[in-house]
């Protein structure tokens, strides 16, 4: 009892001893932390009581024992009950701090994570800070740079003005004892322009004279290009309307290794040009002899192998004139394939000294249209690609997209109009140039034993000219057309029997060139008859 009361808190020990006090000194003072009525009731005698006897004191005595041990008992339940009770309180005082600990933590995390947020923030702004003033600083630093120069520029150009200053004063000394002497000379100059004005009177009538011989003059120059156009035509009929030139193209690598004709220039090949080309070839006879062959062409001149695009020009360049007159002309190149059509027509380049016909005769009328600007003369210029390959029209400068149908019609004025074609304003020389390369693109080639990119088409370039003379009113309309024939070969040469799509294409060739020719014979006729009349 003893062991287990010095366990308890200190006011369990109280009512414990209490208790036990109760027990010796046999009084009836109740026990605090007993509540039991009836012990402290009926069990309890006053202290002026008789004494009891042995026997009931004994009775009392076993009663009081009884009573003791079950008090004890009682006590020692509610000293355990009590005892848990604070053990309790002590738990939930414990949760509670624990809860209380918790919040605080947690109030402590918020805490300093707001705290981490803000140093950051913080951070950031003096970050920004620090760059903007070290902007600043730099900024500044460039300005004072900037105005420390304008400032030794500024004392360098004081010091100058300082200088011309000094020179101005000196000057101006002197130029006022110029102006002076000027003065006088404006007084003598006019005097003299007085006596001037006597006899200007006279040189006006003088600048009327004149001017009316100039626009004599002008006149004049006008009459003698109208002459000059007619001779320059004159000339150009004398020679023949329908001219042909032979061009033999240099050997080429390919050529050596087949058997050639030899070609030789009875009347040479002189600056001027001459006119006769004979072939000569030997074969061998079924009978194994020799057999020598020659053949004669004269032509109205003849290129060769050695003869540049510049010389070909030469002659080309006076038909290109007859347009700028107002005359329909036409140029065609017509040769076996590989024979140098189409380097002869449209030459290695556009430009320089491999520019064949077509770019020359382009650029040349564009520099002559100009010149003629001065005597009144304005030009528009179009121009126009086509190709024609088995018997079908295609624009070259068109965008092919689809394919057209395209319809000739011929004129009373004998122009040639194809439909739905693109033509294109020629204001420049690069227009033609870029013409020329589009065309080029679209070509159709094949391939043939002879010429390994060989065209089998023919082109026809236009080039269409309208002239007004707003001096004289005169207006012209003419068309200039270079034609590339598709290269013509016998069907037995180039492999082509044994190639349906290359057969019907010989054939095409070969049809349009007999018709071509059929149409120049009777072009021929016609003139020498109206010759004759
Ligand atoms: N006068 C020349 N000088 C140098 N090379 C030339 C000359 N003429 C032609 N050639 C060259 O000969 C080859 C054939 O010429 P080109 O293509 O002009 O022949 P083509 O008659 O137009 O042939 P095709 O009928 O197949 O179109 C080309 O390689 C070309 O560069």
């Amino acid at each position: 009892m003893e062991a287990r009361s010095s366990r308890l808190p200190l006011k369990r020990k109280a009512s414990s001893s209490a208790a036990t006090s109760t027990a010796k000194s046999r009084t009836a003072v109740p026990v605090k932390s007993v509540s039991n009525d009836s012990f402290k009731t009926s069990n309890f005698k006053p202290t002026n009581a008789k004494p009891l006897d042995e026997n009931a004191q004994k009775y009392w005595e076993g009663k009081l024992k009884d009573l003791k041990e079950v008090t004890d008992s009682e006590l020692s339940k509610i000293v355990e009950m009590e005892r848990m009770r604070d053990r309790m309180q002590l738990i939930e005082r414990e949760q509670l701090e624990a809860r209380k600990r918790q919040a605080t933590t947690d109030e402590l995390n918020d805490a300093k994570s707001q705290h981490a947020d803000q140093l950051s923030i913080l951070e950031q702004q003096h970050k920004d800070r620090v760059d903007e003033l070290e902007s600043q600083v730099s900024y500044l630093e460039k300005i004072h740079k900037a105005l420390g120069e304008e400032l030794n520029m500024e004392k360098t150009h004081s010091k100058k003005l300082k200088s011309e200053l000094a020179k101005y004063t000196n000057n101006s000394m002197a130029l006022e004892s110029d102006a002076k002497v000027i003065k006088q000379a404006l007084a003598d100059a006019e005097f003299k322009l007085s006596k001037a004005k006597e006899s200007g009177a006279t040189r006006e009538d003088e600048m009327m004279v004149m001017q009316n011989k100039l626009r004599e003059m002008e006149d004049e120059l006008r009459a003698g290009e109208t002459l000059r156009k007619r001779l320059h035509n004159t000339i150009q009929e004398l020679k023949g309307n329908v001219r042909v030139f032979a061009r033999v193209r240099p050997k080429l690598q390919r050529d050596h290794t087949s058997q050639v004709a030899r070609l030789v220039y009875p009347d040479g090949l002189n600056k001027d040009g001459g006119k006769q080309i004979t072939l000569e070839s030997s074969t061998t006879t079924a009978e194994g002899k020799n057999r020598d062959q020659s053949y004669n062409f004269t032509f109205d001149r003849v290129f060769g192998p050695q003869s540049l695009q510049d010389e070909i020009f030469s002659e080309i360049e006076q038909l290109t004139q007859s347009v700028l007159d107002g005359y329909n002309v036409c140029i065609f190149a017509y040769g076996q394939t590989g024979s140098g059509k189409s380097w002869t027509m449209e030459g290695g380049s556009h430009t320089g000294r491999d520019a064949g016909m077509i770019p020359r005769a382009i650029y040349h009328i564009f520099d002559t249209t100009r010149k003629l600007e001065d005597q009144g003369w304005s030009f528009d210029m179009q121009g126009q690609f086509l190709e024609i390959y088995n018997e079908t029209i295609n624009d070259l400068l068109g965008s092919g997209e689809q394919e057209k149908k395209h319809n000739i019609t011929h004129d009373k004025n004998g122009s040639t109009t194809v439909s739905d074609v693109v033509v294109v304003p020629l204001h420049e020389p690069s227009n033609v140039h870029n013409l020329l390369k589009k065309a080029n693109k679209k070509r159709t080639t094949a391939t043939t034993r002879v010429h390994e990119q060989s065209s089998r088409s023919s082109s026809v370039f236009s080039l269409k000219l309208h002239g007004k003379n707003d001096v004289t009113g005169e207006e012209l309309r003419s068309v200039l057309n270079l034609v590339d024939l598709a290269g013509s070969e016998r069907l037995d040469s180039t492999g082509t029997l044994s190639d349906p799509v290359r057969l019907k294409e010989t054939q095409s060739i070969n049809k349009s060139l007999s018709s071509l020719s059929d149409k120049l014979e009777a072009d021929i006729l016609i003139t020498k008859q109206f010759e004759q009349q």
